[in-house]
């Protein structure tokens, strides 16, 4: 008999929801967790602090009003690191504090440490004052989720050369900052020390950024970021880092030869997978080169069938909202709980500055499955609600369906684009038509009547009735086969697991 029926290890989004959803299936649950407070990097480096820092930010500036006041206009004018860093902790401390209040009430058990396998249903765990504990079970959920690349050859020293954890903690707000690598995280916090008037400078080595969002939009974003004197270098990879001596400045230098100057650094190259101290091979398991482990997409079981995965240590998307859904799925397969599939489609929010939300399909892929489409758009500045908040810039664009009429995807950049995105998410996982748009109500004045307006524009030229459509030039898919709209395949190609 084991003590447990699930141990999961890690208390971030994943391993969360997974033990409370054990527990209340009144099974007996373990959680292991290595940091000094539970959370997980989304409460202590990730989601939660990005995004109050940008909250913090955004408010500070008074970054929401400039559309009425000009660019200089400014709610605090110095604003100090220790300004943001006051809203953080307080954010912080809510955080834990209901989570902790959630295991408690569940009967879920607690234990800080680091575990590691001693066999397959053996885990041992050094707890922080140094004793070590053994315990057994049924089940194990590895919710470790991840931590930034480090490559040796970048000289962090924590204080200007810096990775994204590290850079919750600084002393001062830079003049200065040199973002390496455009990928989520690093957009999200160039932008948001651009609201806070550093001189941001990205250098990434594709050719483009954000490759997953719909073009369109993208364009837009970047234009958006240039227009506020953000320098993008694109196609261009890093050579070196290097810091002046007595704590001066940051030289980057890249492969081309050109050097780059700033107070601070951030490098942001991706994430990888923190597998490396659970002694895997002690339980029959192997991580990829990135520390990523392989699971089945829809139960969440690794190659040990009763050793599931779940969260950023799967991979792609990496997100704490689906995240919690994964450790959910599994949890459930693990205590003989069937668990009912996903919805089709996900939200996707980037919290820059401005956002950017999407869901469902972008143009690119549409055009890719050879689907004959129809786009509709609206501008922000269109909407009443749009005026009234001084709105310049913002917009929503959806993608219909010639033949079903079915909305295709939503992609949204602007103010409340995380919010506003949900409207669209619902309409198309229920498999609405550019109808609902057309025939529905909004409030008036709010942004989401861009819905309306961007369904009016897309209905416009699609007119009444199902029409032969010569709009997306219908390209092989992937399987070989040229898609019919009607057989379009609602669900994107599963890559959680990949
Ligand atoms: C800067 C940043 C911003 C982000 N913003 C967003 C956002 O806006 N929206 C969004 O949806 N997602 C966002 N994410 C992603 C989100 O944070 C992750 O998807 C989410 O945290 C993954 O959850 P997880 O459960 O896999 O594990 P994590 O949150 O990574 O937690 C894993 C936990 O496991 C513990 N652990 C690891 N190994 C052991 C061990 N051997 N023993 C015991 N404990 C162990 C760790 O200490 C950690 O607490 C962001 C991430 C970053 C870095
Ligand atoms: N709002 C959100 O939902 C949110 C916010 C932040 C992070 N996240 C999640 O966290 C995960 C990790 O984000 P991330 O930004 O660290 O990784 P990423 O993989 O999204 O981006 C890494 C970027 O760095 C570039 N890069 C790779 N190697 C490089 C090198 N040697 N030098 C310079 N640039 C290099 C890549 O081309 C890429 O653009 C993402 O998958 C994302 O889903 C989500």
């Amino acid at each position: 008999m084991y003590q447990y029926d699930l141990v999961v290890i890690g208390s971030g989004p994943a391993g969360r929801r997974a033990a409370i959803q054990a527990a209340k299936l009144e099974k007996r649950v373990l959680v292991v967790e290595q940091g000094r407070r539970v959370g997980g990097v989304s409460v202590h480096t990730g989601t939660i602090p990005s995004k109050t820092l940008r909250e913090t930010a955004l408010n500070l500036t008074g970054w929401r009003e400039r559309g009425f006041y000009g660019r200089a206009y400014r709610v605090k004018q110095e604003i100090s690191a220790e300004d943001l860093r006051r809203r953080l902790l307080i954010t912080l401390d809510h955080e834990v504090e209901v989570l902790e209040h959630q295991f408690a009430r569940n009967r879920v058990q607690q234990m800080r440490g680091r575990a590691q396998f001693v066999d397959p249903h053996t885990l041992e765990i050094a707890k922080s004052d140094g004793e070590m504990l053994r315990v057994t079970t049924a089940s194990v959920l590895l919710a470790v989720g991840t931590r930034p690349y480090r490559p040796p050859h970048i000289p962090f020293d924590d204080e200007a050369v810096l990775d994204s954890d590290e850079l919750l903690e600084i002393k001062r707000v830079p003049r200065s900052l040199i973002v390496v690598g455009a990928g989520v995280i690093g957009i999200e916090y160039a932008t948001i020390f651009s609201a806070l008037d550093t001189q941001v400078t990205v250098v990434e080595p594709r050719e483009t950024m954000l490759d997953f969002i719909d073009k369109e939009i993208v364009e837009d974003f970047t234009y958006q970021l240039r227009d506020r004197n953000m320098k993008l270098i694109f196609g261009q990879t890093v050579e070196s880092v290097e810091r002046e001596p007595n704590g001066g400045k940051c030289r980057v230098t890249l492969k081309s030869g050109r050097s780059l100057q700033a107070e601070m650094v951030l490098f942001a190259a991706g994430r990888v997978g923190a597998t490396d101290t659970l002694n895997l091979a002690a339980a029959g398991l192997e991580a990829d080169n990135r520390g990523r482990l392989k699971v089945d997409p829809e139960t969440f079981q690794t190659s040990v069938p009763h050793i599931y995965a779940a969260g950023d240590v799967v991979g792609f998307p990496s997100l704490a909202s689906t995240s919690m859904e994964q450790g959910r799925i599994a949890a459930r397969h693990a205590v003989g709980v069937p668990a009912s599939e996903p919805p089709q489609y996900f939200p996707y929010g980037i919290y820059a500055v401005p956002e950017i939300s999407t869901c469902g399909l972008s143009e690119e892929e549409v055009l890719q499955r050879g689907i004959p489409y129809e786009t509709g758009i609206a501008h922000f500045r269109e909407t009443s609600r749009g005026h009234i908040m001084g709105l310049d810039t913002g917009m929503l664009k959806m993608i219909f369906s010639l033949k079903t009429r079915r909305l295709l995807g939503v992609h949204i950049v602007g103010e409340g684009a995380t919010e506003l995105v949900h409207i669209g998410q619902a309409v198309l996982n229920l498999k609405g038509t550019v109808e609902y748009f057309v025939e529905n109500t909004f409030n008036y004045p709010t942004l989401a009547e861009a819905y309306k307006i961007a369904g009016l524009d897309a209905w416009n030229r699609m007119g009444e009735g199902p029409k032969e459509a010569p709009v997306a030039t219908a390209q092989p898919t992937d399987t070989g086969n040229t898609v019919s709209p009607q057989d379009m395949p609602l669900k994107p190609k599963k890559k959680a697991a990949s």
